[in-house]
């Protein structure tokens, strides 16, 4: 009961292209329900002579490989043989696989969140990437928080990643002298300085990390703390010390980020100056290798040269543990150099927070969405984060305003959505995780929906002959599955990059993806639709999705009757076929 297309590419192969399907249409593909309750496909014209086509390029033994079956990966996968969390187990055995999540959820730790019942409980509530912030908190605080989510894994089988983020060198304040936030009125002046103020600090002054801060600034000049959340005119200049009137009141917070707007526009010759990756985000990136974080995210990304030197550096530094690199967009910089840093980048973050600080607020909806679609074409994850959900810091129910920006950001498909202060120092983290997690699998179900009779959007293929096969392969099985309506793709990748091919297309269904090794399946825990199990592989296809078969249905993930696209990276093969 299955259907295979094989690929096989002889050194000299002629390039072939697959004939493009026509739009989606329920006589195109039949699927007739036999008496025991097994389907079976009807090759209509179109795709018999596409199976024609490519079968004339099959090995004689036709569609089952007889590779080295018996041949076990290595890799040692445990008593119950693949590894998937509790959480996705139990999502796929009570609703099935329309409904699982396809978006995923990053969650920033913070005081809120660092203990290991708070980390479980955000586990529980969906989060597949806890994000540290390296702004705040020292090293060993966030070793522990590294350690703990490790243990998570270990001893519940989750798979939640960790990101890390850097400082970056852009001015901000120092701390509050241990305050958590402090409050300002409209009116009151304030001082800004470099000195360090002692303990108690002096009423209403701050600290700032950047020497030349007074030098740089003008009276007249205003300054934007957070984005804007808090505003400031500069009035007077008295030696190291910045004094400011509060014009737009609000809460500071330490290490707040600060930005200086003069007639209108950002004062940016400054930031041009300071490099990228300063010295203690070096100290910081090797601090990351050493620990094995998943990601390193970069914030205030100027050009691809950046991240061509850190993933150089990572890869001289990292003993062949892959670690993915993303590039934070939050700067004018990075708008202007958008397609080439994205290019050189593993994955990219809309961080609207500093990005709101450095452009007009109105310009900062385009910006996303052109962010969210030109990694979607150039196949990077992509992350939208801040302020999703940001009244729920102080209040338990979201603004409808909040939701709706959740709304937008899922409906653009963007791979990952993220909690900042919400998570990490708001007063109902899980709350807002679960808000997070019931308006995205509403609207996802809501859009698969709205979007079911309009034909197939397919990535274009490359250009290089040894990429555009996987990609045509992979939008192939998409197209089949959306209009075969199957239940799952499977795909069996050792590098996870012909999972994330799948995850490009957005197909309706959920992506099973198999791996051998616990990072790779950790890393695809960012991307969008893919479910990642760990499993050690045979050689050949059958073999895999037998044992796939067997091991997935003893635990109630799926049933006989289901139907699978199955698609490898180690044989250029299109399967299609009922759980037996
Ligand atoms: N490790 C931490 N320790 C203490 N407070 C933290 C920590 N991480 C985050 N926070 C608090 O949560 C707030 C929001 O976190 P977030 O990571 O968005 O930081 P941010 O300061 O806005 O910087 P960024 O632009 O990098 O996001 C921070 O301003 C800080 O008050
Ligand atoms: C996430 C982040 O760095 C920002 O929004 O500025
Ligand atoms: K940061
Ligand atoms: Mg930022």
């Amino acid at each position: 009961m299955s259907q295979s297309l094989q690929f096989i590419t002889p050194s000299r192969a002629p390039y072939f292209t697959l004939p493009k399907f026509p739009r989606r249409s329920c006589t195109l593909f039949p699927v007739i329900n036999l008496p025991n309750t097994k389907r079976s496909i009807t090759i209509t014209p179109s795709l018999s002579s596409f199976l024609h086509a490519t079968s004339s390029r099959s090995l004689p033994s036709g569609n089952s490989q007889t590779g080295a079956a018996g041949v076990v990966s290595a890799l040692s996968v445990g008593a119950t043989g693949i590894e998937v969390d509790a959480v996705t187990e139990a999502e796929l055995k009570e609703n099935g696989f329309r409904s699982t999540r396809r978006t995923k959820l990053i969650c920033t730790i913070g005081p809120a969140t660092c203990g290991f019942e708070q980390l479980e409980a955000l586990a529980v509530g969906g989060m597949n990437v806890a994000r540290i912030n390296m702004c705040h908190g020292s090293r060993e605080w966030h070793q522990t928080v590294i350690e703990r989510v490790r243990r998570l894994n270990d001893e519940k089988g989750f798979a939640v990643a960790i990101m890390m983020d850097t400082e970056g060198s852009e001015i901000h304040m120092g701390d509050l002298g241990g305050a958590a936030s402090a409050k300002t009125e409209d009116g009151e002046i304030w001082t800004f300085s470099v000195r360090a103020f002692g303990t108690p600090r002096p009423e209403r002054t701050i600290n700032v990390n950047y020497d030349g801060f007074a030098e740089d600034v003008k009276v007249g000049d205003e300054l934007l703390v957070d984005g804007g959340m808090v505003r400031f005119e500069v009035t007077e200049k008295i030696g190291p010390d910045v004094k400011c009137r509060c014009t737009d009141p609000g809460l500071l917070l330490p290490q707040a980020n600060l930005t200086l707007w003069r007639n209108g526009s950002l004062v940016s010759e400054r930031n041009a100056m300071l490099p990228t990756i300063s010295s203690k985000d070096w100290l910081d990136i090797d601090f990351g290798i050493a620990e094995g974080v998943d990601f390193i995210a970069i914030s205030f990304v100027k050009s691809a040269e950046v991240i061509n030197h850190l993933k150089s550096y990572i890869a001289a530094r990292a003993c062949g543990s892959e670690i993915a690199v993303i590039a934070k967009m939050e700067s004018v910089d990075s708008l202007k150099n958008l397609e080439e840093i994205i290019q050189a980048s593993d994955g990219a973050m809309v961080a609207r927070g500093d990005l709101g600080a450095q452009i007009p607020l109105e310009q900062v909806p385009s910006a996303q969405q052109n962010i969210v679609q030109l990694c979607r074409q150039l196949n990077k994850p992509v992350i939208v984060a801040s302020q999703l959900l940001e009244s729920m810091i102080e209040y338990p129910t979201p603004t409808r305003a909040e939701v709706a920006d959740v709304s937008e950001a899922v409906r653009q498909q963007a791979d990952a959505l993220m909690l900042s202060g919400e998570s990490a120092m708001g007063q109902y983290p899980e709350k807002a995780l679960a808000v997070l997690r019931s308006v995205t699998v509403r609207i996802e179900k809501w859009w698969r929906e709205e979007k079911c009779h309009e034909a197939m959007e397919l990535p274009d293929v490359g250009t290089l002959f040894a990429d555009s096969i996987s990609e045509e392969i992979c939008n192939s099985a998409a197209k089949i599955a959306n209009n075969l309506e199957a239940d799952a793709l499977f795909v069996y990748t050792k590098t996870g990059h012909m999972a994330s091919l799948l995850s490009q297309c957005r197909p309706d269904c959920p992506i099973f993806a198999f791996t051998t090794t616990t990072s790779v399946r950790r890393r695809l825990n960012l991307q969008w639709g893919l479910i990642p199990f760990r499993l050690s592989f045979y050689d050949d296809m059958d073999a895999n999705l037998n044992k796939t078969f067997s091991l997935l249905k003893a635990r109630g993930m799926i049933k006989s009757g289901d139907l699978v696209i199955a698609v490898s990276d180690m044989l250029q093969s299109i399967k299609v076929m009922n759980v037996p």
